[in-house]
């Protein structure tokens, strides 16, 4: 496990591509990838193969969200989607986070990481104004904006107070 690197982009695009086809994961073009390079975690084999991605992304002083959290097909149920998502918490807090958000068909996985269903939570008047300024899709996702909700149908919106 380590952080991504610019040579990882394409593999990380290549990783999430089939996810993105079965609408699980939303596309993101490659120069989003490239942006947001430094959000991302990535997990490799022995042979340096990407077999998972994750990443993390800070929306507010106290909250995140976990995002395009996936492991390579062949891997899943081995322990790389939980160890991804243990390194994103830790980092997490690193940055002195205390909520992560994501939003996921997964709720059992992520329910075993301990984040819940978070129902009406928000965040306070002041902070939901200002986080209106953004134009980021997952903190309109986070603020369940109706400019997202074809993003947001079917998906639950998961919390996790670290
Ligand atoms: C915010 C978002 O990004 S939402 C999108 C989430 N991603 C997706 O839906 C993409 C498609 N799905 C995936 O890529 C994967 O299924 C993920 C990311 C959801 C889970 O990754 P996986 O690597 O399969 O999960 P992982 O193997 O860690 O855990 C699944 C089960 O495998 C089992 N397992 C097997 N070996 C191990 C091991 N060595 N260590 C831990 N768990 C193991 C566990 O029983 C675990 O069950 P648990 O959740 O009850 O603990």
């Amino acid at each position: 496990m380590r952080r991504a690197r610019t040579s990882d982009v394409r593999g990380i695009r290549d990783l999430i591509s089939p996810l993105v086809d079965q609408r699980i994961l939303l596309g993101k073009e490659l120069v989003t990838l490239f942006e947001a390079v430094q959000e991302f975690r990535v997990a490799e084999d022995d042979n340096g193969h990407l077999i998972g991605v994750g990443a993390l992304h800070v929306m507010w002083e106290d909250l995140g969200e976990v995002r395009t959290l996936a492991a390579a097909s062949e891997w899943r149920g081995r322990g790389v989607g939980h160890a991804i998502l243990d390194r994103l918490e830790a980092d997490a807090r690193d940055l002195g986070l205390s909520r992560l958000f994501c939003l996921t068909f997964e709720t059992e996985f992520f329910g075993r990481h301990g984040f819940a269903d978070m129902g009406s939570e928000t965040v306070d008047p002041a902070v939901f104004a200002e986080l209106l300024r953004s134009t980021d899709d997952g903190v309109a996702e986070f603020l369940d904006l109706a400019r997202v909700k074809q993003n947001t149908l079917g998906n639950t919106r998961m919390i996790k107070h670290l």
